[in-house]
């Protein structure tokens, strides 16, 4: 397994769309999520020339850095270590685990989707540091994926790995609860902040969500 320090808080994680941000600008939706309760944000971007990717992700990391919040990097190793991010986070169709650990070495963060058990036993197996259950539900914001692997898919997911698992696809706080229920250690969101006209106020209420649905399951665990 890899080891980062310190220690990451996947506990809501916020994945970046600008194609969402309505006109508002992009940095001020981030920090308001972050203002929020966000822990970790990840740049994902799919249309930017690499010279702008390291330029937005510098920027954004910059950013961050005033609130201690790690920086993840969608799809490129490159530019996660050009732009000093604490990690990047890679697909099933993104270079493979084990060959981003050899580049970023053990101080960086490596995530994978998965949608499988398989899945899951192979990144960890190659080194994952946490893994992206996708997705959850069916979402429009990325329509690209396998079957949606519901609640009983995350359940399955968590019985076969010990890594923190961070669940994307559908997530808002209506369905917080059942998320972390199902073994989820995170949630990570688009929409639910990206396109809310308060991402703010949409940050911390996630956040209220999965605190109470935290402190229901260990209620759960000891009676
Ligand atoms: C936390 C998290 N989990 C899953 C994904 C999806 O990654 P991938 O399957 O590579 O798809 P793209 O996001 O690259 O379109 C993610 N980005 N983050
Ligand atoms: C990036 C990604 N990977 C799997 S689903 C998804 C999009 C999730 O978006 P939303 O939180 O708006 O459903
Ligand atoms: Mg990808």
């Amino acid at each position: 397994m890899g080891t980062v320090s310190p220690p990451v808080d996947y506990t809501l994680y916020l994945v970046t769309d600008r194609g969402l941000a309505a006109g508002r600008s992009f940095e001020d939706i981030v920090r308001e999520g972050v203002e929020g309760g966000v822990t970790l944000v990840q740049l994902r971007e799919k249309d930017l020339a690499v010279r702008d990717f390291v330029a937005c992700a510098v920027a954004l990391r910059n950013l961050l850095g005033e609130y201690r919040v790690p920086l993840i990097v969608n799809d490129r190793v490159d530019v996660a270590l050009a732009c000093g991010a604490a990690g990047v986070h890679l697909g099933q169709d993104d270079m493979d685990c084990a060959s981003a650990r050899r580049i970023v070495g053990r101080g960086r963060i490596v995530g994978v989707s998965v949608s499988c058990v398989e899945e899951a036993v192979k990144a960890e197996a190659q080194g994952a540091d946490y893994l992206g259950v996708s997705p959850v539900f069916s979402t429009p914001t990325k329509t690209d994926t396998p079957p949606a692997v519901g609640l009983e898919g995350l359940r399955a997911i968590r019985m076969a790995v010990r890594l923190p698992l961070v669940a994307i696809g559908g997530i808002k706080a209506e369905n917080a609860a059942d998320v972390i229920r199902a073994g989820a250690d995170g949630l990570a969101v688009v929409s639910a902040i990206m396109a809310c006209p308060e991402p703010r106020v949409a940050a911390r209420t996630l956040k209220a969500a999965i605190a109470e649905a935290r402190a229901r399951v260990r209620t759960a665990r000891i009676g």
